[in-house]
């Protein structure tokens, strides 16, 4: 990737809390203008991640780039020396004011914020039917969840983090919303940056995965090519699959073997397999849940795995 076309990119970037590890050498490198899904269970170290692309947290070790600038450590909302690096975060607890009405916040957000679009933060909660006389103590949490997202979109950042950003809405508005990022992000103006831990949440969502499991990137990329280079072979009981790839898992009964492999892109048609095999392509699903049952294994398995 050149510069131009990277938004984050980490550089063997390590963050403990005590004696816990919660991210461990990742390194990694993040295409812009897209939505990147960051996936990973409980305690992969997400929520550690973001805090640290967002200057609100310090690595301990190793570097962190937006759009080819270190982020220093500590920071406000919308950060950033130019309109290129400037980042967003929508943290799990989305901060909003009880007290204020859905205007308020939009005024709190140009106080807070150098750069600020109106249009772009009222068109927002218009396009979601928010009233801005609302106070947000009696906004629903999925409202509450679309005026914390017109906020960060009206300081027009570079990139913008969402934690954990669906949990409160209900499926109708999570495509909605996720259709807009997206619509957004193909503008060529934005990265999006959303976690999540539950897979189901996932289809249509990100175009670019990143998958972290204890605080390590055990797999990266873009989602279509991901799932074009993967492929499940079932067959006859062997030890090896009949075709060319790297072994992602393998599972044998007595008499059937069946493997994942991740195989060279552009990747080798379906159809040559040998004598009494079968090719299948894998869904988004299980890639996922495969790489995990994999990084679950001693960590050199995983290597010959990548
Ligand atoms: N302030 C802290 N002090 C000590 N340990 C922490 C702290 N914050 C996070 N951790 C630990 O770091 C690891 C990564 O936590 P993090 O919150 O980044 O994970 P996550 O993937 O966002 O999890 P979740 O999906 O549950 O939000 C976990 O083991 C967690 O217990």
């Amino acid at each position: 990737m050149s510069e131009q076309s990277i938004a984050v990119e980490a550089r063997d970037l390590s963050r403990r809390y005590g004696a816990v590890w919660a991210l461990r050498n990742c390194s990694f490198e993040l295409p812009a203008n897209r939505i990147i899904a960051l996936v990973g269970a409980n305690g992969a170290g997400k929520s550690t991640l973001l805090s640290i692309i967002a200057g609100m947290l310090p690595a301990t070790s190793g570097a962190l780039l937006v759009r080819g600038r270190p982020v220093p450590g500590g920071g406000s909302t919308a950060r950033g020396d130019s309109a290129g690096s400037r980042v967003a975060i929508l943290a799990q607890d989305k901060p909003l004011y009880r007290d204020f009405s859905v205007a308020d916040m939009l005024r709190f957000g140009r106080s807070m914020n150098r750069v600020w679009d109106q249009r772009r933060a009222l068109s927002w909660l218009q396009r979601f039917d928010i009233p801005l006389d609302r106070r947000c103590a009696k906004l629903s949490g999925g409202q509450r969840a679309q005026v914390a997202l017109a906020v960060a979109l009206g300081s027009r950042p570079a990139v913008l983090l969402l934690d954990e950003p669906l949990a409160n809405l209900d499926p109708v508005a999570r495509t909605e919303v996720t259709g807009e990022l997206m619509a957004e992000a193909a503008d060529g103006e934005m990265t999006v940056m959303l976690s999540t831990h539950i897979i189901a949440e996932l289809s249509g969502v990100g175009d670019h995965l990143l998958l972290l499991d204890a605080g390590r990137p055990v797999l990266t990329g873009d989602v279509e090519d991901l799932l074009d280079s993967h492929v499940r072979l079932t067959g006859p009981r062997a030890d090896q699959p009949p075709g060319p790839g790297a072994i992602v898992q393998a599972q044998h009964t007595d008499r059937q073997s069946t493997f994942i492999l991740r195989q060279p892109v552009p990747p080798a048609t379906y159809a040559v397999v040998a004598p009494g095999w079968t090719a299948q392509p894998v869904t988004l699903d299980e890639l996922i849940l495969t790489y995990l049952k994999a990084a679950a294994r001693p960590f050199r398995d995983m290597e010959t795995a990548a």
